[in-house]
């Protein structure tokens, strides 16, 4: 049944969303290579990340549950995973996917990855290329696409180049070096999160972050320490209550424990530009992450443009930017965002063609989108999700600012990131 967002005046209320996506497969997979047993609380127990879960093991560390969010794993050592019986399911999991393939081009088995009809569509050919340079073995249907077979090999370092700014390829490539010798050096066109490389560092892998690039320094034999980490609540989940509680009229929101990386954190920084009224409150670091709590309150907004390095920063919070922008006074643009077009879905289209079925003036450029505001919506029409969690999320908030509200068609597949979404949006409304 589609799901039904009524329109909302007033946001109010003390939230803490979900543990992050990034950290919560990146402390998986890290844990199950690490020489002894880690323990991660909060992690994030949606389907993408389950889906890591699930794969790791397969590939035969033990790990157990605790209680919600709490795990034990016990890693394997760098050279203790074993070959997987059967196909490795990534679902709808983009990092799972490119985050795997690096791993396990260097292990000394076969594995086979696949995932659902969006993740098929996927460009996995900016993965393979540089990790068959290693001297990695991957075949891949036509255009490289998965599924993706794997025959892992013992690889070389490598010295590369990204043509995108993606924190899945760099982590690929980091994963696939680990039982290299050599130096591995990484040079980036703009700077993407950085959780695999912080993580590697706390885990006493030798390894330098620069301004441009990263360098895996030389040695004979790498060992991972176990994680002992909690994770902070994803910062991409919390956009969209961000996002809620600015176009509120009424009420003050505060989410606790929001992980404010810098490498994550562009999405402040635009609100900020906007016009958004919060406050950012008790900064702290753990595990190398910095973490703090967030106020807002309703906002009167201004459009911006969007563009440039600041984009890997905020990619996956688009989709809600371009909801605030509608609201927003002045022309918003967004620009240098191609990458969008290959997320879930292409999320150019999909939001130009749900916007407009709204009456919103908005236009698609090749690398992002132009957006008027601000604009009184209507609503009281069926929107899609186009399989996507964070169209569906954006929609769910714009329906909130509404006249009749909005039902979204295939809002199921919020589960991949944010299980709890519809329930906590009740409770803030
Ligand atoms: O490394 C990660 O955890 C992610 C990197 C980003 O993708 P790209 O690396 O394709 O930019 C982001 O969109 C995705 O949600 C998560
Ligand atoms: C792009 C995303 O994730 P992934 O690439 O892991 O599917 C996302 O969560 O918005």
């Amino acid at each position: 049944m589609a799901y039904q967002v009524k329109p909302a005046t007033k946001i109010s209320g003390q939230i803490e969303v979900p543990g992050d996506k990034s950290i919560s497969h990146r402390s998986i997979i890290l844990a199950a290579l690490a020489e002894g047993e880690s323990k991660i609380e909060g992690l994030l127990e949606a389907e993408d990340c389950l889906k890591t879960l699930n794969i790791m093991a397969d590939l035969g560390p033990e790990i157990v549950k605790i209680k919600a969010g709490e795990y034990l794993i016990k890693g394997q050592g760098l050279n203790g995973l074993k070959e997987a019986k059967n196909i490795l399911d990534c679902g709808n999991s983009g990092t799972s996917m490119r985050l795997l393939t690096g791993l396990l081009a260097a292990q000394d088995f076969y594995s086979v990855l696949s995932g659902d009809h969006s993740l098929l569509k996927r460009p996995m050919a900016r993965i393979i290329k540089p990790l068959s340079q290693m001297g990695a073995k991957i075949w891949s249907r036509k255009k490289g696409l998965a599924p993706l077979s794997i025959q892992g090999q013992k690889l070389k370092a490598l010295k590369y180049n990204l043509p995108v700014a993606s924190a899945q390829l760099k982590s690929a490539i980091l994963l696939a070096a680990l039982k290299t010798e050599a130096e591995t050096v990484i040079i980036e066109p703009a700077v993407s999160r950085d959780h695999t490389e912080r993580m590697l560092k706390e885990a006493g892998v030798d390894l330098e972050i620069l301004a441009d690039r990263i360098i895996l320094k030389q040695a004979k034999k790498r060992r991972i320490k176990p994680l002992r980490s909690k994770i902070p609540g994803d910062i991409s989940s919390a956009a969209f209550f961000i996002a809620a509680a600015i176009l509120a009229k009424k009420g003050e929101l505060l989410i606790k424990n929001v992980g404010i990386n810098q490498t994550r954190s562009g999405f402040l920084e635009v609100i900020k530009a906007m016009g958004a009224n919060f406050e950012i409150l008790n900064k702290k670091e753990e595990a190398g992450e910095k973490i703090a709590d967030i106020l807002v309150r309703p906002s009167t907004l201004k459009a911006v443009e969007i563009k440039g390095k600041i984009i890997p920063r905020l990619i996956d919070e688009l989709p809600i930017i371009a909801v605030l922008a509608v609201f927003a006074e002045g022309k918003t643009v967004i620009k240098d965002a191609a990458e969008l077009r290959v997320k879930e879905t292409d999320r150019i289209k999909a939001l130009v063609t749900e916007f407009r079925k709204l009456g919103i003036e908005i236009e698609a450029q090749a690398d992002g989108m132009e957006i008027i505001g601000p604009q009184q919506v209507e609503g009281g029409v069926q929107l899609k999700s186009y399989y996507d969690h964070r169209i569906a999320m954006s929609l769910a908030i714009l329906a909130l600012k509404t006249k009749q509200g909005l039902s979204i068609q295939g809002s199921e597949i919020i589960m991949t990131s944010f299980p709890n979404f519809k329930k906590l949006l009740a409770e803030v409304i």
